[in-house]
């Protein structure tokens, strides 16, 4: 999918709403949830398989238990909002597509089910299942029980999480906005980017990450975070106006939003790496390293020049420049001290650091992902 209106090319979508589209001080927005509904059916009737990510749990149950909005709420005021607005979330989908004969199946993930390769499997493996049946997976952070640590926090980038683990083509992400401007939109100015291919340092310069309507969590910038994510999973994203009457149908019809080009196709398992959010450590590597990483060689010990983080061998860590640029990410061959011991030596200086023999690697290219 190329463009909007390249739609219904598409087999498998994932769509996020965004709280500000569903909630409205505090209310649901019942009339516009059965609008989309009607346009979820129309593209399953095309024979488009479909995964729902429904941001909204906070707002609604802020709103019942009378806590603070927005930037005032702290985690604890988040968790039970969302133990309220969860249930009546998982209500409203249920009952907007009764009357369309779909089946809603609530699916609640912290960062954790999808970091993991067994729990992100078994994440994949339910929402196949459920496809099967004919059900339609809502998903949304399980936001009651998951605490900082733990935490996607944005709905944005937990849908292009999603939409790798179901092996899923496209993304639509519903927002308060038309999709992605050259600058804040509030700027009479501002301009909407309708294609972007490949997220550069300019692209990312244009997004801020203020939200216009104080409901929603990451603003346009989590929007490109999770662009990220799929663009180097092989997965088309689109931010398209979901304030529209129909907003999808609208968003085809005027082929109308941002469209962020798929830039590679990693192997399933790289890009399931490339997309992890959460790494217990760095490494900074020195510049000859970093141009043998970008032709493809392991990290050697050789080349690392920095180490922070107490990870342990099979973590994730990121690998930096000595700029502090963002090289790579991958999974450690060793703990965070031994790597302390062998940075910068040879490798028979290694072997009498270690008390064995070094591997191959620091981290091994099979499991390096460049970003
Ligand atoms: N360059 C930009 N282009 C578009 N929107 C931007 C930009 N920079 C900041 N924003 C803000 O991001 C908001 C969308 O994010 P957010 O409110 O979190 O949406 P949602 O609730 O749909 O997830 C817009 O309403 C706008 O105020
Ligand atoms: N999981 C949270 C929403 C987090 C979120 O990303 O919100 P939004 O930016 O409105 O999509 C909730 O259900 O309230």
């Amino acid at each position: 999918m190329r463009s909007l209106a390249d739609l219904h090319q598409c087999r498998r979508l994932v769509v996020k709403v965004g709280s500000a589209l569903l909630v409205e001080q505090g209310q649901p927005r019942v009339d516009w949830l059965d609008r989309l509904a009607s346009n979820l059916h129309s593209l399953r009737t095309q024979g488009i398989e479909l995964i729902v990510v429904s941001s909204g749990a906070i707002a609604l149950g802020a709103a019942k238990l009378g806590l603070p909005d927005g930037g005032r709420r702290n985690l604890a005021d988040a968790q039970a909002a969302a133990a309220v607005g969860q249930i009546e979330l998982a209500r409203l989908w249920s009952n907007s597509f009764a009357g369309f004969e779909m089946t809603a199946a609530q699916m609640l993930l912290t960062l954790e089910d999808l970091e993991d390769r067994r729990r992100y499997l078994n994440v994949s493996a339910t929402v196949e299942r459920l496809i099967e049946t004919g059900a339609v997976p809502v998903i949304n952070e399980n936001d009651s029980v998951a605490t900082e640590e733990i935490r996607f926090g944005d709905n944005d980038r937990l849908a292009a999480r999603v939409a790798q683990a179901a092996g899923a083509d496209a993304v639509l992400l519903l927002s308060d906005v038309a999709g992605l401007f050259d600058r804040d939109p509030r700027d009479e100015a501002a301009q909407l980017v309708p294609t972007v291919d490949g997220i550069t340092p300019d692209v990312l310069a244009m997004a801020s990450s203020s939200s216009s309507s104080g409901l929603g969590s990451g603003g346009m910038a989590s929007k490109l975070r999770a662009a990220q994510i799929a663009e180097r999973a092989g997965i088309t994203l689109a931010i398209i106006d979901g304030t529209q009457e129909s907003p999808i149908a609208n968003a085809v019809a005027a082929n109308c939003g941002t469209v962020f080009l798929p830039q590679r196709t990693d192997g399933a398992r790289k890009a399931w790496l490339g997309g992890r959010l959460a790494p217990k450590g760095t490494l900074r590597v020195d510049e000859g390293c970093a141009t043998a990483l970008k032709g493809g060689a392991s990290l050697l010990a050789a080349g690392v020049v920095g180490i922070s983080g107490a990870f342990q061998r099979g973590d994730l860590v990121r690998i930096l420049t000595m700029r502090g640029e963002e090289l790579a990410q991958g999974l450690a061959e060793y703990d965070a001290d031994e790597v302390q011991s062998i940075a910068g030596k040879r490798a028979e200086d290694q072997a009498q650091r270690l008390g064995y023999a070094p591997r191959s690697a620091v981290v091994h290219r099979d499991h390096m992902v460049l970003l």
